[in-house]
């Protein structure tokens, strides 16, 4: 469901000091941080309702065991490099900490889906509220009914999640924070099941896909369901013995069911990049929520008329003659030519973008061709504000999407 890929999107995208190759083993970036110090990811201790009338999880108390008599070495670091992380996320004030308490996060599944991690590893101290789809999600932080949203926009087995993409850039969100999570794939199962008795394995579509030769090689029929949580969670409450489910160790521990298998992923370096979504704040003031020489990232969509080529030139060409550097370039053609329909759910559909921008209520508009651009910097750095002016002259619509800290750091759940 959530990650497309089709002929009429290009992408360039390059998780920063990270090697990306096919048989990855060896493939790490310079700093690969475990989730240390995560707290409610590991429980649901706490349960009150979210907008989906399904119960939260909301702080830790979890029953915190080895993972099949194997200790969960939750505070190894494995580049050795100490990064300590900078919050520069926009400030919502009102009680709200550092570390995210006092804020609320949808995100898309089951407590324990590998979002939920993502969320609580942006911000420690939040509270994390589950929706049954990613549309759930955006609408609570658009709707006001969260503070939050976190949603996964690429994997580096899997490439650009279009339809998220869609998803975002239909609502009036801004991007605030971004996170990239190591996705070790488990297979689990009810306790005391064998892997020998399992004929079938659940998870969440893109799981399914991540495990594919796995899959083969155990020769099982496969099922997709909502996410990888929400399918360990079935498979307890039907007290299935014959179904395994494809979801982290994190989620065995929750959930009290057995590890048959760990890294089932057929690539060993397997990233899922996370955004989190807030309102944009709500200020009249133009001051910067980050300062311009901070190590910031800006994330904007570029709306075009046609020749895709030569519009990309040009924009290269707006961030390099600027020395302005891109973390992200994605092309995408949905003009009905026989070429379309990456991140549109049909063919040749364009892609709906909210204009913010016009005065009065913003307006849903259709643009066939689109690119989405990451660069470094701050979006009110004089000169990436330069390079979208120069792109503006060629572009139908530039809508800024966010200005974020800049984070390489690929963290871990084990
Ligand atoms: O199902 C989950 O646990 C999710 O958080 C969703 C999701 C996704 O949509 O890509 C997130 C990361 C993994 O790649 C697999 C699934």
């Amino acid at each position: 469901m959530a990650y497309t890929s089709s002929s009429s999107s290009s992408s360039l995208h390059l998780l920063p000091n990270t090697k990306l190759s096919s048989s990855s083993s060896s493939s790490r970036p310079p700093s690969f941080l475990p989730i240390a110090k995560i707290n409610g990811v590991n429980g649901h201790s706490k349960k009150s309702k979210s907008p989906n009338g399904k119960p939260h999880i909301n702080g830790d108390g979890a029953k915190k065991g080895p993972v099949n008599g194997k200790s969960k070495a939750a505070t190894r670091q494995v580049n050795g490099k100490n990064n300590d992380r900078i919050h520069l996320s926009v400030s919502t004030g009102g009680g709200v900490g550092q570390d995210g308490s006092g804020l609320r996060v949808a995100f898309q599944g089951a407590p324990g889906a590998y979002s939920e991690f993502a969320a609580k590893t942006a911000l420690p101290g939040c509270e994390t509220v589950p929706c049954r789809a990613f549309a759930d999600a955006l609408s609570a932080v658009a709707g006001g009914g969260v503070d939050r949203a976190i949603l996964p926009v690429e994997s580096t087995m899997e490439g650009t999640a279009l339809r998220n993409y869609d998803l975002l850039l239909r609502h009036d969100l801004v991007v605030v924070q971004e996170i990239n999570l190591f996705v070790h794939y488990c297979l689990l199962a009810m306790p005391g099941v064998r892997a020998a008795e399992v004929r079938r394995v659940i998870s969440h579509p893109m799981a399914l896909a991540h495990c594919g030769r796995a899959l083969a090689r155990l020769g099982v029929d496969r099922e997709p369901v909502e996410d990888t949580a929400g399918a360990v969670e079935m498979l307890r409450s039907n007290r299935l013995l014959d179904t395994a489910a494809i979801a982290s160790p994190r989620a065995a521990d929750l959930y009290g069911l057995d590890v048959l298998a760990h890294g089932l992923q057929d690539e060993s370096w397997n990233v899922t990049r996370f955004l989190l979504l807030s309102k944009p704040p709500a200020t009249t003031t133009t001051t910067p929520a980050m300062p311009v020489d901070a190590d910031a990232k800006t994330s904007m969509v570029v709306a075009h008329r046609g020749g895709s080529m030569m519009v990309v030139l040009k924009v290269l060409s707006a961030f390099s003659s600027r020395n302005i550097n891109l973390t992200k370039l994605e092309v995408i053609n949905n003009d009905g030519g026989g070429n379309g329909g990456a991140g549109a759910a049909t063919a040749g559909t364009p892609v709906m973008i909210l204009d913010t921008s016009a005065r009065g209520a913003p307006t849903l508009r259709a643009f066939p061709h689109v690119l989405y651009v990451d660069c470094e910097g701050a979006s009110h750095d004089p000169r990436v504000l330069d390079a979208i002016k120069e792109i503006e002259k060629f572009a139908v619509f530039v809508r800024v999407l966010g200005c974020y800290a800049a984070d390489s750091n690929v963290y871990d759940l084990q």
